[in-house]
This record gives structure tokens, sequence and C-alpha cells, in this order.
């Protein structure tokens, strides 16, 4: 059928039996979002770590079982507060996640509802989309007895069409989760291949694990100033030499990241390294540089240099 065949306002037909639809990951920063898509996914690709705004892209992950895909959004933690335009950035991009998806996975952590997730709930409150509750964490609650009316609180608050207790971290109660999702999901061809579980290139993968070294090494002292550059990539017989930039804000930052006597980078270089020979699998070199781009963050146009979406 041609598409002047087609009747104005006649939704495609499913194609093969297949389902496929957009999720989006959304929830204030630090709830586990990162660390529920990688759970689900079964692969590292989007940076996780104790320190809060560590997710700055749309990252895509994919889940094909079957006829059935899901094509996972994770968004940028949503700080009300942030005080650059990089923090605003992020904002509207977690807004513009929520449209032109099938469904919005709200993570909340569990017996903790902050002033940022109660933003978060009046940013769902129009949405229109189907909204899966995941309460994460659970495996932190001291009295589990605190779990049901902190459900029930939250049922009063939002409509639900689904509510998943869960510990991202230890892998529990997860597949529950899929299963929901799954499915919600409308009739549609596949996207994505069935074998890709990112559309987001290698080398963003690679940039995402070092500077999760990073942030997990450095604590506070170089805040989400911090931005990695794939600059090599080079396969020579089994072994990968890749080589990578640490973009900082300031001169004194710098001295942080490669520590006295180049002590830090180099942690940060062979934790990297390690993770990277097991998602690579293969052996890899690597090299490491520390460079300083001044206030990137108050500039889009550097935000957009560094690889970043900007929604226009
Ligand atoms: N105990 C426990 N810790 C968890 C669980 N899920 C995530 N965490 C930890 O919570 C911290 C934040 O996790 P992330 O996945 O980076 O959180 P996020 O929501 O993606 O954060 P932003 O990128 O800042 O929005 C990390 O230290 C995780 O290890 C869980 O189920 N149980």
């Amino acid at each position: 059928m041609n598409m002047q065949d087609q009747p104005a306002g006649t939704p495609p037909e499913p194609q093969g039996g297949t389902r496929c639809g957009y999720v989006a990951i959304v929830g204030r920063p630090n709830v586990g979002k990162s660390t529920l898509l990688n759970h689900l996914v079964g692969e590292k690709i989007a940076a996780a770590s104790r320190k809060a705004q560590t997710t700055r892209h749309r990252i895509r992950g994919l889940i094909t079982r079957g006829p059935d895909q899901l094509v996972l959004v994770d968004t940028p933690g949503m700080d009300p507060d942030a005080p650059k335009l990089l923090g605003k950035v992020l904002n509207r991009t977690a807004e513009a996640a929520l449209h032109d998806v099938d469904a919005v996975i709200f993570v909340v952590e569990a017996d903790r509802w902050l002033a940022a997730d109660e933003a978060m709930a009046q940013l769902l409150e129009d949405c229109g989309r189907p909204l899966v509750l995941v309460v994460n964490k659970v495996d932190r609650l001291k009295d589990k007895g605190r779990l049901l009316p902190f459900i029930d609180r939250l049922r009063r608050r939002l409509e639900f069409s689904e509510v998943v207790p869960l510990s991202a971290l230890k892998g529990m109660n997860v597949e529950p989760l899929v299963e929901a999702l799954m499915a919600r999901l409308p009739p549609g061809p596949h996207l994505f291949p069935e074998d890709e579980i990112t559309d987001r290139p290698q080398r963003f993968r690679v940039a995402e694990v070092i500077r999760e070294q990073l942030l997990e090494r450095l604590g506070q002292e170089v805040p989400y100033a911090t931005s990695v550059d794939v600059e090599r990539w080079e396969e020579k017989g089994d072994v990968v030499h890749i080589d990578a930039v640490i973009w900082v804000e300031r001169e004194n930052q710098k001295a942080i990241v490669v520590g006295k006597g180049g002590r830090m980078i180099k942690a940060v270089g062979m934790g990297a390294r390690h993770e990277l020979e097991a998602l690579l699998e293969r052996r890899v070199m690597l090299r490491l540089w520390t460079k300083v781009r001044e206030s990137w963050q108050g500039d889009l146009e550097g935000i957009r240099r560094m690889g970043i979406d900007v929604d226009p």
C-alpha cells in the first residue's frame, strides 16, 4: 500500500506481530536510574556513581525478547536549583524525554521523598503517559513495614499503572518490571537490530567508564565540570589503543585530576582499563590527558561541542 491508499488517521498495521515502544526513566538525581538501566540492559552503558547529576545524555538501552523490543531512555537528574546553564539544559532534556514515549518509569527511593521528588511528581501530573512507579533501594530499608504505607502515600499523589518495589543494585525484583513494561508495548516494527543494546557508539561508552572512575575517586572535589572525549581509537591485533582527554574548567581542577606525581590519573587509568577490557573483551592500552577548557558549562555552544544533547 502506498501513502495515497492509506486513509487519513489510520494507525500503522502491526508488522509481523512485533511490538516496540519507548520508555523514559525519570527521577531526581541519585535515585538509581543509571544503575537500573545498566541492570535492565545487562551491560554498563550509562555512568552510575554516588554523585548526583552524572547522566548528561539521553541514552537508549535496548531489551529485545522475541517479538518485543523496549527502547529505554535514560534522563538526566532533575535539579531545580542547578545554578548553571548546564543544569538548565539537563532539566530541559528530562522534560523533553517525557514526550514521545509510550510509558514513563518514575524512580524513587524507598521511604525517602524529597522536595526534588515532589518537583518531579508535578512534572509527571500532566504528562499523560502510563506511569510505572519503581520504588528502588528496598535493600536499604531496615523496617520493611514502612514500604506499603510509603507506596499508599504515593498512590494518593499520582496515578500509577503499576508499582514495582525493587533493588537495582542487587538485581532484586527487576524481572516483574520488564514484564510489566513489555505488556504495555504498542504494535510496531523493531527500531534497532536485536543484538544491539544501545545506539550510542562504543567511544561514548568508553568515555562514560572513564568519567565514572573519575567521579568515584574524586568525590566532591571536581563537580560535574569534568567531561571525557575519546580522541583516538585504533585496533592493532587484539589490542585496542585508546587516547582520551579529560576536560576540566580550571587549572586547580586539573591539578586534582592529575594528583600528586600523577597518582590520581594513573589510578583512574588503571581502573578504567580494567573495566574496558571486560567491556570490550580485548586488551586495552589506555592513555589519558587532562586539559582545561574554561567555563564551558556556561555556554551552549561549548556544551554542544562536548557532545551533550541540547534540544533546540
Ligand atoms: N543500596 C542501593 N544502592 C543503590 C541502588 N540503586 C542505586 N544505588 C546507588 O545509588 C547511587 C546513585 O545511583 P545512580 O544510578 O548513579 O543514580 P541516578 O539516578 O542515575 O543519578 P543521576 O545520574 O545523578 O541522575 C549509586 O551509588 C548506586 O550504587 C539500590 O537498589 N540499592
